[in-house]
């Protein structure tokens, strides 16, 4: 049974003003996320990712639908069992939220006092989690004295005090340089592979879900229009939603203006191949071309790897014998999937 699980969910809000129209953030999604996963859930600005994960930890109610956390509808749930619920799902945030009159430590330990954790367990946890994310040397400090990694990597260490389950993140990049990033994102795989904990990842930053994410849902004005395996998703986006996202961080195949520029610097015959199965190696395919005396120019494009499983589309000005082209080309269409994007006018192939 899945850990998460979404029935056609729907969240409308009120409208803001009178005579204005309700806003449905979340149209009829149904999800399952499993243990151990870590899901992204992408989508633009507006999209209704937050409000998603809003309904997950009850801090919304569902209009319509139902929830399921580790088998309980958490829809309708007491005061008192809506607390033992939240102390089972973890949160980090884009702007960290830490308290800054307290101290590092005491930021970590605050959730645990609240859940009235006896005094001589907390000391012990905190000093563990402080370990943990590597900032033993930093429990005196104020958040003020630390970098946006730092805090975030407080912020971490505060969510995983109660031993969650699940950890939602909500933009928890955002804020943060590239490198910084990175050093989050490794943290938050140590998190799920060291504590088994499953993460729930918001982003907007496609990048992220490349690094992090197992799982991804791509939301679209409400609804997941898309979910899957991150591999299949960005290797395959089948929605237009999804294609704008995947595109922000893979070059596919040359748009009219850049292929109009790509046939004024290069000559040859231009073909993208694309690479989906996860396995074939682009030195492979250079070899064949070499080997029916092709020359061969890559022009644009850029290959990806997603936990070894390798896609990409790769777009080259093929220049030889134009029937040695065409022979060439048939047999790498076993192989890889090739869009033909014509000779251009300064050269005929040769
Ligand atoms: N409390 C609320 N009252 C009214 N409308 C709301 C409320 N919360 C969210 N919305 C609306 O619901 C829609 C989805 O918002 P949501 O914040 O979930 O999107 P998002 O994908 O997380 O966006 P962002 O990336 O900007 O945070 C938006 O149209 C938003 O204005």
């Amino acid at each position: 049974m899945a850990l998460v699980s979404l029935r056609d969910v729907t969240k409308t809000f009120p409208p803001s003003q009178r005579g204005g129209t309700p806003v449905t953030a979340i149209d009829r999604v149904s999800l399952d996320i499993e243990a151990g996963d870590v899901y992204g859930i992408i989508g633009y600005s507006g999209a209704g990712k937050s409000t998603l994960v809003r309904l997950i930890n009850a801090l919304e109610s569902v209009s319509s639908g139902s929830i399921l956390v580790d088998g309980v509808e958490i829809n309708g749930l007491r005061e008192s069992e809506l607390r033992r619920l939240r102390l089972g799902i973890g949160m980090i945030f884009q702007q960290f939220n830490l308290f800054n009159s307290k101290t590092v430590w005491n930021n970590v330990a605050y959730p645990l006092r609240v859940a009235r954790t006896p005094k001589h367990e907390i000391g012990p946890r905190v000093d563990e989690l402080l370990s943990f994310v590597g900032l033993s040397d930093k429990a005196k400090n104020y958040p003020e004295q630390l970098s946006g990694g730092q805090k975030q990597r407080v912020g971490i260490a505060r969510a995983l005090a109660t031993s969650p389950r699940i950890l939602l993140a909500d933009e928890s990049t955002s804020a943060l340089d590239p490198e910084t990033t990175q050093e989050v994102l490794a943290l938050l795989k140590r998190v799920n592979e060291e504590f088994g904990v499953t993460i729930i990842v918001i982003t907007h930053e496609m990048d992220v879900i490349q690094t992090l994410a197992t799982k991804v849902a791509v939301m679209d004005a409400g609804r997941v229009v898309e979910h899957g395996d991150v591999f299949d998703v960005f290797s395959r986006p089948r929605e237009l939603s999804s294609q704008r996202f995947v595109s922000t961080v893979v070059r596919g195949v040359p748009s009219p203006s850049e292929l109009a520029v790509l046939r004024e610097r290069h000559h040859g015959r231009i073909v993208t191949l694309s690479f989906r199965d996860g396995n074939t190696s682009q030195g492979d395919v250079f070899l064949r071309l070499a080997q029916a005396g092709i020359e061969f120019e890559l022009v644009y494009g850029g290959i990806n790897d997603i936990r070894g499983q390798v896609f990409g589309h790769l777009t080259l000005a093929l220049r030889g014998d134009p029937p040695a082209i065409d022979a060439a080309l048939s047999d790498l269409t076993t192989t890889v999937e090739i869009t033909d994007l014509g000779v251009t006018s300064s050269g005929s192939g040769a």
